[in-house]
């Protein structure tokens, strides 16, 4: 029988998911006040820099509306609350590094929106041997958010038929998996839904 440990922090337990489900879902990661700064500064910015997202690994990059319909603009540390949401993750690097020797070198991401009626097919994040994106993570800032709201992210298994996690957008929660084993979908949303997808990454020949 293993006892909880008191000294192991809410990021180890992340590290610990990741490590024997291959996917952890957090629902209270982020404090009440980061998430009130981020979704600030996601009104902040200019209509335009929410731009169509793109589907494709960088080169083929190219926009699919069959495939997603959400507006992105990526996150470059230029505001305090990108800065702080940037170190958290950095930490969370460190940990998965020190503890999984995962070689994580590299993180991006960005804020996405999506608006009444916009969704996002099932897809892999990463194809083995095609990609350096190791380790996803998708973080939520919406509150109040309702199960009538839709927008409901489901991961599966490889060849799975039925979902083994369904997460309402919640702000405050982080889901974190394996970018290469989990396929997932994001169901339409009723409202407008607001998150930032990330993925650290690994340096190499693809990417
Ligand atoms: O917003 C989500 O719940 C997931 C988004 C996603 O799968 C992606 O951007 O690759
Ligand atoms: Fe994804």
């Amino acid at each position: 029988m293993s006892l909880p440990c008191p000294t192991r922090t809410p990021l180890d337990a992340l590290v610990d998911a990741v490590a024997e489900q291959g996917i952890g879902v957090f629902p209270d990661f982020f404090s009440t006040s980061l998430i009130a700064a981020l979704r600030d500064d996601v009104h902040a910015l200019p209509q335009h820099q929410l731009s169509p997202a793109g589907i494709g690994r960088d080169l083929a990059h190219q926009t699919n509306s069959r495939i997603r319909t959400d507006k992105t603009c990526w996150i470059d540390g230029h505001s305090r609350p990108q800065q702080d949401y940037l170190a958290l993750m950095a930490e969370v690097q460190q940990q998965m590094n020190r503890q999984l020797f995962m070689g994580l070198q590299d993180y991006e991401c960005h804020y996405a929106q999506y608006q009444g009626g916009d969704f996002y097919k099932k897809h892999l994040d990463a194809f083995r041997g095609r990609s350096n994106r190791r380790l996803t993570t998708v973080a939520y800032l919406n509150p109040e958010w309702r199960a009538q709201d839709g927008g409901e992210l489901l991961v599966y298994e490889q060849q799975g038929k039925h979902p083994i996690q369904r997460v309402l957008p919640r702000a405050g929660t982080l889901v974190c998996f394996l970018s290469e084993r989990f396929p997932h979908e994001v169901l339409p949303a009723r409202r407008t839904r607001l998150s930032i997808a990330g993925w650290f990454r690994v340096d190499g020949p693809l990417g």
